[in-house]
């Protein structure tokens, strides 16, 4: 048995002929963040969307804790484990108010009752740092680094225990960008998450996770705790990846 929070397990996705996700193996630790860099095209959103249940996989399992997640998950599976978006867009419906889209995912999975949404969409936004005269407004009233923290708002809102952060920051620039990494890192301990983050750039991995895990060509080549891998990675690819950067690390851990 496992005590991992979510286990990848030997998970294989093609697209035609194409393997993207090739047998990929990867424990989430409780509570922890795991880092999951490599180049464009390596397979990290594709893995984001296998543990999300967006996609099925080909071959092998997504276990939440000891549960195995099947191919049509249930509503309450759907719920335990959010995603954020490079873009968040993604997940703001345009046509609706920050009071609509909050307050939808809210009832959607009977976190509260109706009576009790009003509050809780504020208590979200406090905990994001949006103002709650945000609350009636719509998604593009907002700045790309405030409509982030709404769309991480929307996720949290249904009490997530998986976190999946899919380049989040990579579309803000660096000043906004620490400030959602410091946002995430608080509701990770706050909210006691586990989080799965990916990214591209190494100076973001190395602000946020706990372990960082490497993916090249559809497969996992290293894993490695943080500290170790930006001290001295185990593969000559990770070394590669590291060499790559001009200057580590570009966002100050705290
Ligand atoms: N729906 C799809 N149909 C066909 N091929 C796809 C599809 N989605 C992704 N791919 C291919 O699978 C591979 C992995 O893509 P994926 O988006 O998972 O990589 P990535 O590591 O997240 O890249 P990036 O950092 O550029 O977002 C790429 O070669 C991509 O072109």
């Amino acid at each position: 048995m496992t005590d991992a929070a979510l286990r990848i397990d030997n998970v294989t996705v093609s697209y035609g002929p194409f393997v993207a996700l090739d047998r990929v193996s990867l424990d989430l630790e409780p509570h922890k963040t795991l880092g999951l860099v490599g180049e464009s095209g390596s397979g990290k959103s594709t893995l984001a969307r296998v543990v999300a249940g967006l996609i099925p996989p080909d071959e092998g399992r997504v276990l939440l804790g000891a549960e195995e997640l099947g191919k049509r998950r249930t509503r309450e599976q759907h719920k335990r484990i959010q995603l954020v978006f490079q873009n968040p867009d993604a997940s703001l419906n345009p046509r609706h108010t920050i009071r609509r889209i909050l307050g939808e995912a809210l009832l959607f999975h009977k976190i509260v009752d109706r009576s009790k949404v009003a509050d809780r969409c504020k208590e979200l936004l406090a905990r994001v740092r949006i103002d709650e005269t945000a609350l009636d407004r719509y998604p593009h009233e907002f700045s790309g680094g405030q409509r982030q923290r709404i769309a991480i708002a929307r996720a949290i809102a249904v009490e997530p225990s998986i976190l999946i952060a899919d380049e989040p920051t990579s579309a803000l620039d660096v000043s906004v960008q620490a400030s959602v990494l410091e946002l995430l890192n608080e509701l990770k301990s706050e909210l006691r998450l586990t989080m799965l983050f990916i990214s591209h750039d190494l100076g973001v991995i190395h602000a946020i996770s706990d372990t960082v895990a490497v993916m090249r060509k559809g497969r996992v080549v290293e894993i490695s705790p943080k500290e170790i891998f930006f001290a001295r990675p185990e593969t000559s690819y990770g070394y590669e990846l590291l060499s790559a950067v001009p200057k580590m690390p570009l966002i100050p851990t705290k």
